[in-house]
């Protein structure tokens, strides 16, 4: 039986690129797809699993059945073309790309009141990375070819699709194009093939155990290699540092401290802690990735150790392109079909959306074909589709959006809301609302009102909303495969200040709805990011301000359920209702989302409440946000001591003991 030191042995090192060289692209897109439907447990093993293996087969088989399908239809483009979004390669006629322009007037507008002054260069380069985040239509504009990451091999499926099966059906050809006739068919194949992954799973569940027996075994042999591998010391580390580390050497390491951790007991240096190789772990995945130590570690602890491997890897692959048909003016099966004929190979999604398409390959410009301009589609995100599905607005209602540019979501709401009702859609960036009024016209939203407040000023501005939803600002730690300058530009204080933000926003966001909504009465809460900081705490911080709120199911079906315990904080028991998603596990961008439910606000008994809480009076009347515990008092006296800088008074200095552990006690 081939353990896994037989596996080590016999594996040729992988192509590695020396971490302080520009690392070649790995993105090619719309490649891979994968099962969101049936979510695989966190992978404890290298190995290939026995469902992975299955699908083997099926996927090279798509592979090279794919090209002939669209030769069919026009002019085959080679296995090798990727996916152009616009005439020249990026999006002309596609607001994303101006987006990126307004990122300064983002800066200055969206978080005025958060401190910002000219020397303080950490402020301003906080919503920089913000809106880069989630933004629908910033979806990779440069396919590029290069180094295929394991992630890239990876043979499950994340977002399944019919014929990635063979079908028994001889009714409908699956290696065909899809048409007006068959894409119902093969819809309805998707839900047969979510069934035949769940059959699958549970065998791989069975055979497990079956693995872990063969694991003990293996690891016998394991030792050897062991005794082979030597953990650097801290001196030994402290010197590697000086010169340039060998590709080769980091990458075996890796591998080493993965598998050692796996089984420490068993395995780890009598000599030498956990903690050491955890250590070397981190600081190799920062280099071999290019991350601060700082993000690194963050990013690190969320996952088991082989998982967290495995995150990391998806991160330097590009997702698949996705569009959302806009239902205001066609339906999915037409632009599928319009597409095609264009020379377009594309899927729809999965079962749970009936509104998503996934582009793989494409000889047009998929951002400026006459159908996107003429506001058929929005190119966007898979994950983006998932806080609207969560909203759930329906017609008639009122619905603030509440910081919507450049309107991926906002045109989506209007569009279950079939241009009835009202959509506030506002951004405190006013540069960044040019690109959602453009998108909001060109989809052809009839009942979309663009406005620019800062969110915190609702819900004085307007309130009473059946729905809100707050795709918050964030450190876009999701979306890393789409903007890699957050490996290295997000510090300890962003995400402090980030959480502060988001927590000041979505109490705003509570408030703004009405509590009294026929139809409605819900909040929810996105982001582009998968830290804690941004989510769950968030959450879990406004569940403690405000008594009237709870959280109810996404409704979304799938997705990891949120952390109810993470290093050492404890959250109310329903932040389980929320739902995170991951790139390697669901083949979208890392995502969070949580729904809560407004109730009334009741008469809370005085003593009963936390002070700062708005939740003490009955009725319409609506009250400042309190920021006044001992949470928020160190972010207070930051933001004045930066407004007094600003009027040109003298400040006293920044104690960074009283700093630090103020703003780390705020964040806990
Ligand atoms: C993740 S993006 C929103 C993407 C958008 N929902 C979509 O689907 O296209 C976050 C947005 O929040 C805006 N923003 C930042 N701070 C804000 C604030 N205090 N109030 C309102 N909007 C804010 C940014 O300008 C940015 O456009």
């Amino acid at each position: 039986m081939g353990g896994r030191r037989t596996k080590y042995k016999q594996e040729p090192p992988a192509p590695l690129r020396n971490p302080n060289e520009t690392r070649p692209s790995t993105k090619r897109l719309g490649k891979r797809k994968a099962n969101v439907d049936h979510e695989p447990e966190p992978s404890t093993n290298s190995r290939p699993t026995k469902k992975a293996k299955a699908d083997k087969p099926s996927a090279s088989k798509k592979r090279t059945k794919d090209p002939e399908k669209i030769s069919k239809v026009k002019p085959t483009p080679t296995k090798e073309t990727s996916i152009p979004l616009s005439e020249e390669g990026e999006s002309d006629g596609w607001e994303a790309a101006s987006d990126l322009e307004d990122v300064d007037g983002f800066a200055v507008d969206g978080l005025d009141d958060l401190d910002i002054d000219e020397d303080d260069d950490l402020l301003r380069g906080v919503p920089e990375e913000l809106d880069l985040g989630s933004d629908d239509e910033e979806v990779a504009l440069f396919p590029q070819k290069g180094r295929k990451s394991k992630q890239a091999e990876r043979p499950t499926k994340i977002i399944p699709t019919a014929s990635d099966e063979d079908s028994d059906d001889e009714s409908d050809d699956e290696d065909g194009p899809i048409t007006a006739k068959n894409i119902e068919f093969r819809s309805r194949a998707l839900d047969e093939e979510a069934a035949r992954e769940a059959e699958l799973d549970l065998e791989e569940m069975q055979n497990a155990a079956l693995d872990a027996s063969d694991d003990e075994i293996d690891m016998e042999g394991e030792e050897e290699d062991t005794e082979a591998f030597h953990l650097p010391t801290a001196e030994e580390r402290a010197e590697e540092k000086n010169h340039v580390a060998d590709v080769h050497v980091v990458q075996r390491r890796m591998r080493e401290c993965v598998r050692i951790l796996g089984n420490f007991s068993k395995l780890g240096a009598k000599d030498r802690l956990r903690s050491e190789y955890v250590e070397q772990l981190v600081s190799d995945i920062a280099s071999y990735y290019g991350y601060n130590d700082f993000l690194a570690e963050k990013l690190f602890q969320l996952f088991p150790v082989s998982e967290a491997v495995e995150f990391f890897e998806a991160n330097e692959v590009s997702r698949p392109v996705t569009i959302r048909t806009n239902t205001l003016k066609t339906r999915r099966r037409d632009l599928a079909q319009a597409l095609i004929n264009r020379g377009v190979n594309l899927e729809p999604i999965g079962k749970w959306t009936n509104v998503g398409l996934q582009v793989f390959e494409s000889s047009v410009p998929i951002g400026a074909t006459p159908e996107y301009l003429s506001g058929h589609y929005m190119l966007q995100a898979a994950s983006s589709f998932l806080p609207v599905i969560a909203l759930s607005p329906q017609p008639n209602e009122r619905v603030l959006d509440m910081a919507s540019a450049p309107g991926g979501k906002t045109t989506h709401i209007a569009a279950l809301l079939q241009n009835t009702g009202i959509v506030f859609a506002n951004d405190a960036n006013k540069a960044r609302t040019k690109s959602l009024t453009a998108n909001v016209h060109r989809l052809g939203c009839k009942n979309v009102v663009i406005c620019s407040y800062d969110g915190r000023e609702f819900p004085k501005v307007m309130g009473g909303f059946d729905r809100v939803l707050l795709d918050a600002p964030c450190s876009g730690t999701g979306v890393i495969s789409k903007d890699s300058s957050v490996k290295v530009n997000k510090s300890e204080r962003d995400f402090h200040l980030l959480s502060h933000l988001q927590k000041q926003l979505i109490l705003c966001a509570i408030d703004s709805v009405s509590p009294d909504s026929k139809t409605g009465g819900f909040l929810v809460y996105s982001t582009c990011s998968v830290t804690v900081d941004e989510n769950e705490a968030v959450v879990d911080y406004a569940l403690r301000k405000r008594p009237n709120v709870k959280l109810v199911d996404t409704g979304l079906g799938f997705g990891r359920d949120g952390f109810t315990k993470y290093r050492g904080k404890t959250f109310h028991p329903s932040v389980k209702l929320t739902k995170r998603f991951y790139p390697h596990v669901h083949n979208m961008d890392g995502f969070y989302v949580a729904k809560f439910k407004v109730e009334k606000r009741t008469k809370i008994k005085a003593g009963t409440q936390e002070a700062g809480s708005t939740n003490t009076v009955d009725g319409d009347e609506q009250q400042d946000v309190g920021f006044d515990s001992d949470e928020d008092r160190a972010f207070i006296e930051e933001g004045k001591r930066i407004q007094m800088k600003a009027k040109g008074l003298r400040v006293p200095h920044r104690r960074q003991s009283d700093i630090a552990g103020k703003v780390v006690k705020a964040a806990a």
